[in-house]
């Protein structure tokens, strides 16, 4: 099986093309496939399906086998696989997700291409994110941890970008712990689907840091769909204007929350890396 490498951010996925549906056992194969030491190695494996809404879809398994709604970073890359080996010319491309169909835009050109991104509406509303938590909305609680005996509460605020984040606002988020408390937020019982993790650190009304402990994954170098809740979150608490720049371990996404359309759109790059056929 043929199979492309890419990554936005250092947020790397395995792209298969030319299926029609996922093969039985999704979750198995995409746990060989992501492991580092005995697969290929990726954070993801993401598929590129025929759409009868768009111009395809994507769906995207975590390294853990689980199927995640919606993947920022991925939907870059298989637009700029789709657009570079399929759609040619035209650099407007709509992709249907498990979150909707979403528009992209391919943008600059070369080894620096950007790639622009409508991520849809932030979904806010508690028993959607999902968050079993009470109240309309979820922002500014607090939820408590314990690692091995020592007990943390974090205020944190709720978002889904079609799959659900937990944003916690911290002193050094480059710095933070991840490995430690990420998974204790991850699995917390206030979130019945679990969630994705952002840690962030506020430099400016349009600048700030963030780590993020991933669903599914653990720690990786960005998460497009964090960076989106992150901004979404931080205009909802007061803290940023709705456009800026969120600066990740693998690099930088700009983010804006639409004010008129409501919308969220992330810009950032993709790369592709290398091609390759898997044999197991
Ligand atoms: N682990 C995520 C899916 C990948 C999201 C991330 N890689 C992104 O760029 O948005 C989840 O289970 O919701």
């Amino acid at each position: 099986m043929k199979f492309t490498k890419m990554h936005g951010l250092g947020n790397d996925f395995v792209i298969i093309a030319g299926e029609t549906r996922l093969p039985v056992e999704a979750g198995k194969l995409a746990r060989n496939i992501c492991d580092r030491h005995t697969g290929i190695g990726a954070d993801g494996l993401v598929y590129i399906l025929p759409s009868a809404i768009a111009d395809f879809r994507m769906r995207i398994l975590n390294a853990d086998g689980s199927e995640a709604e919606q993947c920022g970073n991925a939907v870059r890359c298989v637009a700029l696989y789709y657009y570079e080996r399929i759609s040619g010319a035209r650099q407007a491309l709509t992709v249907e997700t498990q979150a909707g169909v979403q528009r992209v835009w391919l943008e600059g050109d070369g080894m620096d291409r950007l790639v622009r991104v409508d991520m849809g509406r932030p979904v806010l509303a508690s028993k959607d994110i999902p968050a079993a938590v009470e109240g309309e909305t979820v922002v500014d609680r607090t939820l408590q941890v314990n690692n091995r005996g020592e007990e943390r509460a974090y205020t944190f605020t709720a978002v889904s970008m079609g799959n659900p984040h937990a944003v916690i606002e911290v002193e050094d988020a480059r710095g933070y712990p991840l490995e430690q408390w990420g998974p204790l937020v991850e699995t917390h019982p206030y979130f019945p689907n679990k969630t994705n993790v952002e840690f962030i650190t506020i430099r400016s009304r349009d600048e700030m840091d963030m780590r993020v402990w991933e669903r599914g994954v653990g720690q990786t170098m960005a998460c497009g769909t964090g960076a989106c809740a992150a901004l979404v979150a931080s205009v909802l608490r007061g803290r940023a204007d709705r456009r800026a720049l969120v600066h990740l371990k693998g690099g930088d996404l700009l983010i804006e929350w639409n004010e008129e359309d409501g919308r969220v759109y992330m810009t950032g790059p993709a790369v592709t890396v290398f091609e390759g056929e898997w044999n197991r």
